[in-house]
Order: structure tokens, then sequence, then C-alpha cells
């Protein structure tokens, strides 16, 4: 990590952190006042763009259907297969607890930063201690992009939305699964905004994009 003067902080970003059971340990032995930002989004729409993402490196992978079962007669979810196993945030979380209180964690909702990406970066900012720069005027709703994109208006830069890797149209799964999966996450679901303090609505949601 590079050093950091006064008047700096340092960010690193590396998702597979929140669920490598060393990491926190690692990170505690190296700086024990750190401030921990995680994204977290609905674990069944995770999973699906996690399978997307993986689909489009390698086209002959089973579907997303075979994938999720160890027994799909018997309904039993194959929660080792990774795109499940990541959207077990609650034992992920009481990982990071034994190192770290909560009041050091921040949990952004991924379906909140792409409705109101101002919202979501005010608590960041709060969060680091730093003066709300980063407010609506920096964003537009791209419409060819569907999602919200950076408008820059200090500098005369060109808008800047995330690159095509990012917010993929996802392959249609089947409803029953889709179904199964919700029920299988509910409890770790609960567990996790129990913990947090907050409820991510995950139970709400009519559709999983
Ligand atoms: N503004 C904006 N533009 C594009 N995409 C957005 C945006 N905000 C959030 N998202 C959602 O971010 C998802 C991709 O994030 P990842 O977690 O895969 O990114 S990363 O691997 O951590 O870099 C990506 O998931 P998919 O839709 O499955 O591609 C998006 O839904």
């Amino acid at each position: 990590m590079p050093k950091t003067v006064d008047g700096q902080i340092t960010m690193e970003k590396t998702p597979s952190y929140f669920v490598t059971n060393e990491a926190p340990k690692r990170i505690h032995s190296m700086a024990k006042d750190i401030k921990l930002i995680v994204v977290v989004r609905n674990p069944v729409t995770r999973a699906i763009s996690d399978y997307t993402q993986t689909l489009s490196k390698k086209p002959e992978i089973p579907t997303f259907e075979v994938l999720a079962f160890k027994n799909r007669t018997l309904g039993l979810i194959d929660a080792s297969w990774s795109a499940i196993r990541i959207g077990l945030y609650a034992l992920h979380l009481e990982n990071w607890l034994q190192f770290f209180p909560l009041s050091q964690i921040l949990f952004v909702s991924g379906e909140r930063l792409i409705v109101d990406p101002a919202g979501e970066m005010a608590k960041v900012q709060d969060f680091l201690g730093l003066t709300r720069v980063v407010t609506e005027k920096h964003f537009y709703f791209n419409k060819t992009k569907g999602f919200p994109c950076l408008k820059k208006p200090e500098d005369s830069g060109a808008p800047r939305c995330l690159g095509k890797s990012k917010g993929r149209t996802h392959p249609r799964i089947d409803p029953d699964v889709i179904h199964r999966l919700r029920k299988f996450y509910k409890p770790f679901n609960m567990m996790f905004y129990q913990m947090t303090g907050q409820d991510f609505q995950w139970e709400q949601e009519e559709g999983d994009k």
C-alpha cells in the first residue's frame, strides 16, 4: 500500500477480502483503526451477476440452474459454489467482527447505489470524515447504459460510465430456482440485518435483475 502523508487517505479495493477467512486478522495486524467499506446487494442477484461474469469468459460452463444445486430434486442448494457462498454475508461478517467493531465498517447498499448514488456517496464521505464533495450534481442517469454515470462538472472532462462488463444483461433464470434461492438466503439475510442494524429490504424485491 502506498504511504499516506498528512491530509491524505489511502484507499484499496479488493472485493474478495470480505469472503477471505485470513483477511480480517491480517488487516487488523496491519492497521487496527482502518475503516472498511462493503458494498452488498441482494445475494440472489449477486449470484446471477457473478455467474454472468464467469459465463462471459467461459461460455461452455453449465447453466446457472445446474450449478446452483447439489441435488435439484431435493432442493439442495450448493453453498460451496462461490457464486452462492459469497452471498452468505452474515457468515463472512462474523469473521470480521472478531477483529473490528461494527462502527469501523460501512455497508453500502448496491441497490441504493444505483437509484441514489449521491445519497450513498454522502454516507461514504461522512463515514470517512470527508467534506461532502461528491453530490447529486456529479451524477446523471444514462438511459443507454441503464445506470448512473459521472458528469465530472468541475473539469471539462467527458462524462464517464462504468465499463461494458458492469451492468450486463443477466440470463433468464428459472423462476422456481430464484424462489428456492430466496428461501435459502432468507435466514442469512435476517441474521445480516440484525448484525448490521440495517434492513436492506431484499425480501421486498419483486424480481432479481
Ligand atoms: N453506475 C453503475 N454502472 C454500472 N453498473 C453498476 C453501477 N452501479 C452499480 N452497478 C452494478 O455493479 C455491478 C458490477 O459490480 P462488481 O461487483 O461486479 O464490480 S467489481 O467486480 O467489484 O469491480 C453490476 O452488476 P451486473 O448488473 O450484474 O453487471 C451493476 O449492477
